[in-house]
């Protein structure tokens, strides 16, 4: 049994709603957020919230539906470790709130594994054209 048959589609959607809501309001995410997929819930931000859950149903064992590149969508964002720790931080309060325990410390484990690449990725410099 995967942690994606444990954790279940609807309460997948329930957390990532609860969190994304948290990161929407959150003084420091919240413009980043905002400024790339407008107001929460509506504008851009239910083909966002479908992506992820693609992307999280993937990265929990679940049937590969995601096909995109987190990388390069942080890339451009502006944010640095400050970012990631807030939103671990949200991260694991969503958890708690939607999640029993060993499930909740997997797929925050999961989250802070990715965070270190995603990390690197955010905060090297994007060479602009022309420049090496
Ligand atoms: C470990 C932490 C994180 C994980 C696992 C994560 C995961 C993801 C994933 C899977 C996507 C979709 C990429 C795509 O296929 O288009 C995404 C997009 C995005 N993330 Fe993150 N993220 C993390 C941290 C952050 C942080 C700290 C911010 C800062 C506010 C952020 C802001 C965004 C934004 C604005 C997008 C939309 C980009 C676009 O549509 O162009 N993420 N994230």
């Amino acid at each position: 049994m995967t942690l994606y048959d444990r954790v279940g589609d609807e309460r997948l959607r329930v957390l990532l709603y609860a969190f994304y809501r948290r990161a929407a309001q959150h003084p420091e995410l919240g413009p980043v957020f905002t400024r790339v997929l407008g107001p929460f819930p509506r504008a851009g931000w239910p083909v966002h919230l479908l992506r992820i859950e693609g992307f999280w149903r993937t990265v929990m064992g679940g049937a590969g539906a995601y096909r995109g590149a987190p990388g390069p969508a942080h890339q451009s964002l502006g944010i640095d470790a400050s970012h990631f720790e807030a939103w671990l931080h949200l991260w694991r309060e969503a958890l708690n709130e939607t999640l029993p325990s060993p499930d909740a410390e997997a797929v925050y484990q999961l989250a802070a594994r990715m965070r270190v690449n995603l990390q690197r990725v955010a905060t090297t410099p994007v060479p602009r054209a022309g420049e090496n």
